[in-house]
């Protein structure tokens, strides 16, 4: 079983694919932690050293090897859907939601965030409503189904995809509830 989460950074891929992993006990892979893994360094030093093209690159390699044996619960990187190649692999192999929110709340989750390099801009509201513009259509386009990440918090849209992946039938109704790690 395969479930790709997708959208812009601070989506909560990775705060909700750890959990969700975790809740159908199925691993949880971060692409841009297995990038960060094959380049020995940082995304935002990898950025600044070599470009956003040579990372695009790897990130394509990344997604395609992951797709070869899919399994587990994916958190892609926020711009991995802007290559066609990436998004027929991610929609052909995985089950994938895109976690969707507003430019204003990413900014508040992400306004101390120094790790991400398309937001180290004097404007990065700015910057996140050009994204969210951009990306949203291939999100949709990509995706299986939208959740919409606004209000529910990190809990929450768990058992909202639970359900939803229930109700697809693509997981058998009962998973077990996540036990409390506080
Ligand atoms: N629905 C949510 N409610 C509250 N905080 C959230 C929510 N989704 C994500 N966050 C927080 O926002 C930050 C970025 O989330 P993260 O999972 O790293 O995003 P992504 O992997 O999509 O870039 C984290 O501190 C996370 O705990
Ligand atoms: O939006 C993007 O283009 C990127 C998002 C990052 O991942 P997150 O979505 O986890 O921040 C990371 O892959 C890289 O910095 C590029």
């Amino acid at each position: 079983m395969a479930v790709a989460l997708v959208g812009l950074p601070g989506a909560g891929k990775s705060a909700v694919g750890r959990r969700l992993g975790a809740r159908l006990d199925l691993p949880f892979i971060d692409t841009d932690h297995v990038i960060e893994q094959r380049i020995g360094c940082s995304i935002r030093d990898y950025f600044e050293r070599e470009g956003e093209i040579a990372f695009r690159d790897l990130e394509q390699t990344v997604i395609a090897d992951l797709a070869a044996q899919p399994h587990g619960v994916l958190a892609t990187g926020g711009g991995a859907v802007l290559r066609e190649a990436n998004r027929k692999q991610l929609r052909d192999h995985f089950h994938v939601i895109y976690l969707r929110s507003s430019p204003e709340d990413l900014f508040r989750r992400l306004r101390h965030d120094v790790k991400r390099p398309l937001l180290q801009v004097a404007d990065p509201l700015g910057r996140l409503r050009e994204l969210h513009d951009a990306r949203d259509p291939l999100y949709r386009e990509t995706a299986h189904e939208v959740v919409d990440t606004g209000r529910p918090s990190i809990a929450m849209l768990v058992d909202i995809i639970v359900m939803q992946l229930e109700l697809a039938g693509i997981v058998a109704p009962g998973a077990q509830p996540e036990e409390p790690s506080d």
